[in-house]
């Protein structure tokens, strides 16, 4: 998907929502235990119930590749159930040596189509190059986090005076442009993610960490939205999980149409 295309699925649907798909066997309803794909049918009711107000959608690969070929099958059957109009994230976290990298990008980008995937930048240019060489296809570079631990690196200061998380943006920015190459921005940075939207202007945000993470949304647009949005900003337990029984659709698809009701007044209120 293009980032123009990206902006009118926004511009329709007035929201910036990506529902995470985390689907726990463990904590999806027992009605669906004794079907034959559990985790493919859970994720199939919460397609169904969420793509009127989502403009993307992100599985965890962890939930999915714990379960071996099965989660595989899953995850496969779950990406070709997602609308080609809605843009589908890998959140896998991948990057190594630039032939071992390029191998990440085939079994993302050829095996399986996804638009995107999330990429570690700590091994550097040739760790991260391999995904952007695909037309179309995104890298979506972790940033500045939204856990406890992105204190333990991303603010460190370097011999140039500026944090890890500054020289990771600034230098990866000239790797790839705003139409392939997004930034992993925590809702939980508050104002810093004012910061990062001066550093890199143009380019798309996917902010983890409003809901179950206690995020705040209002400060998400605040600091980070620029005058197209730029922001896709994912809920995934508070959405998948906000049901724990037969109602988990509707439940999720009432979670999510309050999210995007919300979305629409920040849009109006900071972009359009
Ligand atoms: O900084 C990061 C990067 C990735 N994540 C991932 O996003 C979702 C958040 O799930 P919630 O249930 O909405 O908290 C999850 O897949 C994380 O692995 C993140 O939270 N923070």
């Amino acid at each position: 998907m293009t980032r123009q295309e990206l902006f009118e699925q926004i511009k329709i649907k007035q929201s910036f929502l990506c529902v995470g798909l985390d689907t726990d066997l463990n904590k999806i309803p027992s009605h669906l235990q004794k079907v034959a794909d559990p985790i493919f049918e859970f994720n199939k009711q919460i397609i169904d119930q969420t793509a009127d107000f989502a403009v993307a959608y992100k599985p965890n690969i962890a939930f999915y590749e714990a379960l071996g070929p099965k989660g595989w099958e899953s995850l496969q059957k779950t990406l070709d159930y997602i609308p080609k109009n809605i843009f589908s994230i890998a959140d896998a976290k991948r990057g190594d040596i630039g032939n071992t990298s390029g191998l990440y990008a085939k079994a993302f980008f050829e095996t399986m189509d996804f638009d995107s995937i999330t990429v570690a930048p700590y091994m550097g240019i040739d760790s991260v190059s391999p995904f952007l060489s695909y037309e179309n296809k995104w890298v979506i570079l972790l940033a500045l986090t939204s856990n406890e631990g992105s204190l333990d690196f991303q603010f460190s200061e370097l011999k140039n005076g500026k944090p890890v998380y500054q020289e990771v943006l600034e230098k990866s920015s000239k790797w790839g442009n705003p139409d392939n190459m997004m930034y992993v921005v925590g809702a939980t940075r508050g104002e810093k993610i004012g910061e990062v939207r001066k550093i890199v202007p143009e380019h798309f945000f996917l902010v983890p960490g409003v809901g179950a993470q206690g995020g705040s949304l209002e400060e998400v647009a605040k600091y980070g939205m620029n005058s197209r949005c730029g922001l896709l900003v994912n809920s995934s337990r508070g959405i998948i999980y906000a049901g724990k029984g037969t109602d988990f659709g509707t439940e999720a698809r009432k979670e999510a149409k309050k999210l995007q009701g919300e979305m629409e007044v920040l849009l109006n209120q900071y972009c359009y």
